[in-house]
């Protein structure tokens, strides 16, 4: 019944040239000759189409994609956005193919962010080679973690809890904040999901997590050396224990490389954190485009 991790981002983009020395080089995913074309296409596992990065000229999220058991699983969430009132198309077998999932549905969260839900990914059976990161976590934790800006992250929250069935973890509700900061997860990665409230819909950031200290310090060496600018120092997270740093993307997402998330087994009290950080993270604002 539940959604089981994320699965996939899909994202709208300007510059192709700029986003693949971006998410090759620096990021260090796996390009692939994936199935949409003109597209760039990464995996970090045996998922074909983690990433698919398509030049548009409206540059915006295309959507994220979360991974459910099977059709009935599906079909039963989809029922469930629609009886909240939102509407849900389902995909054609060619879209199917594009994603390598054997089907899928797809509707917009109370603010618009894009999502699907999909089930039977179609495995790459070649090794993922990342010969710039030892190895990325996946597995039942999923792809990583997105944070999406929302509008009202109350309504968010009733909608991705109440409707979708994510579990709260933990909440970050600040001075200077506009409404409460949630985090969501759906597995043992402390959260897939962040609410980042007060903002028009997008992609907030994505997180990608490898396995060790050095393939986070050897990702800070590149972005010193191609010159990708930072928007958060090196720091360890309150709330998963993750040891991360963020960059600006190409286009101004945060883009977040951490290692040694807390797995969460079962559940756990809901709880309030206070600091982001225990330790770094220091902001830089964004350089002049
Ligand atoms: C707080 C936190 C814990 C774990 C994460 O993976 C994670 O992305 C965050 C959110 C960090 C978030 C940010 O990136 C921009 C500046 C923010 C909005 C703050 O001012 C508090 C939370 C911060
Ligand atoms: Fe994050």
């Amino acid at each position: 019944m539940p959604i089981l991790s994320l699965g996939y981002i899909r994202l709208d983009i300007a510059d192709a040239g700029r986003w693949q020395p971006f998410m090759r080089d620096f990021l260090g995913l796996m390009e692939v000759d994936g199935s949409t074309p003109g597209a760039l296409s990464y995996r970090i596992d045996e998922y074909p189409a983690r990433f698919v990065l398509s030049p548009s000229d409206t540059p915006q999220l295309g959507a994220v994609g979360w991974e459910v058991l099977d059709r009935h699983d599906m079909a039963e969430l989809a029922a469930k956005v629609e009886k909240y009132g939102i509407e849900v198309q389902t995909g054609t077998p060619e879209e199917c193919r594009l994603r390598a999932v054997s089907g899928f549905v797809r509707f917009e969260d109370p603010s618009g962010n894009p999502n699907e839900l999909f089930w039977g990914p179609v495995y790459d059976h070649q090794p993922v080679h990342t010969p710039k990161v030892s190895k990325f976590v996946t597995g039942d934790q999923g792809l990583g973690h997105v944070i999406f800006s929302v509008l009202d992250s109350e309504v968010a929250y009733d909608f991705y809890c109440g409707v979708l069935g994510f579990e709260e973890r933990n909440v970050l509700d600040i001075p200077g904040l506009d409404g409460r900061y949630y985090f969501l997860g759906c597995n043992p990665r402390q959260h897939s999901l962040g609410l980042a409230p007060g903002a028009a819909p997008g992609l907030n950031h994505f997180m990608v997590e490898a396995a060790t200290l050095d393939d986070v310090g050897l990702g800070l060496d590149r972005a010193h050396d191609m010159g990708v600018p930072m928007m958060q120092s090196l720091g360890r997270h309150t709330n998963d224990r993750m040891v991360s740093f963020y960059v600006y993307s190409p286009e101004g997402h945060h883009v977040e490389l951490g290692f040694d998330g807390e797995r969460v087994e079962g559940r756990q009290p809901v709880y309030g954190i206070t600091e982001g950080a225990f330790w770094g993270h220091r902001f830089t604002p964004p350089p002049e485009a």
